[in-house]
């Protein structure tokens, strides 16, 4: 990355709020028609979308809309306990992702994915750890999580 340039957050350089609603609108649909995820899934609330989608934007840089008016770190870890959730529930609802983020055309670019799928294997692999409690031992208060861009710094720009 050069200097001198002003660097965008993950949220920014995704394309914004309207990129991470649609995102997670059309994931859940994929979810829902999933063999291995619906279940799991079936009963989630009609809000669920939108809070995973305001959730992933705070944490990738955008505004603090989920942490100030729909919930907190602890809620969102509260949420998978003792779900159990496997390996390959994981794997499913990663690749149904990035197939969503193709089809949708978030920027490609190796930098932006590179700082996109780490936040996506870490998010995941904290909520399947988690999934294997009954009870919380963090407190009420933990910081939400801010993902930036890595070791690239920052996305290519010319
Ligand atoms: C970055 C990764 C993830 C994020 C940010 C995330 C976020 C969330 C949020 C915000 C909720 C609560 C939604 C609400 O307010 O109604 C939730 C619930 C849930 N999540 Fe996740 N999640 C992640 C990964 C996963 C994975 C990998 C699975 C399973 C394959 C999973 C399964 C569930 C289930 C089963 C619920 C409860 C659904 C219900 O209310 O019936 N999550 N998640």
């Amino acid at each position: 990355m050069e200097e001198n340039k002003i660097v965008p957050t993950l949220y920014e350089w995704a394309g914004g709020m309207p990129m991470f609603l649609e995102l997670f609108d059309k994931f859940y649909d994929k979810v829902l028609a999933d063999d291995i995820l619906e279940a799991l899934f079936k009963h989630m609330s009609k809000e669920h979308r939108l809070h995973v989608a305001h959730f992933v934007a705070e944490v990738l840089g955008g505004p603090k809309i989920y942490s100030e008016s729909e919930g907190s770190h602890f809620v969102i870890i509260r949420h998978h306990l003792a779900k159990h959730l496997t390996q390959q529930q994981r794997l499913g609802w990663m690749q149904l992702l990035l197939q969503t983020a193709d089809e949708l055309e978030l920027p490609d670019d190796p930098e932006f994915r590179s700082a996109f799928l780490a936040y996506l294997e870490w998010g995941t692999r904290i909520a399947v750890i988690n999934s294997k409690l009954d009870k919380l031992e963090e407190p009420p208060d933990m910081p939400m999580p801010i993902w930036g861009w890595g070791v690239p710094g920052g996305p290519y720009q010319s």
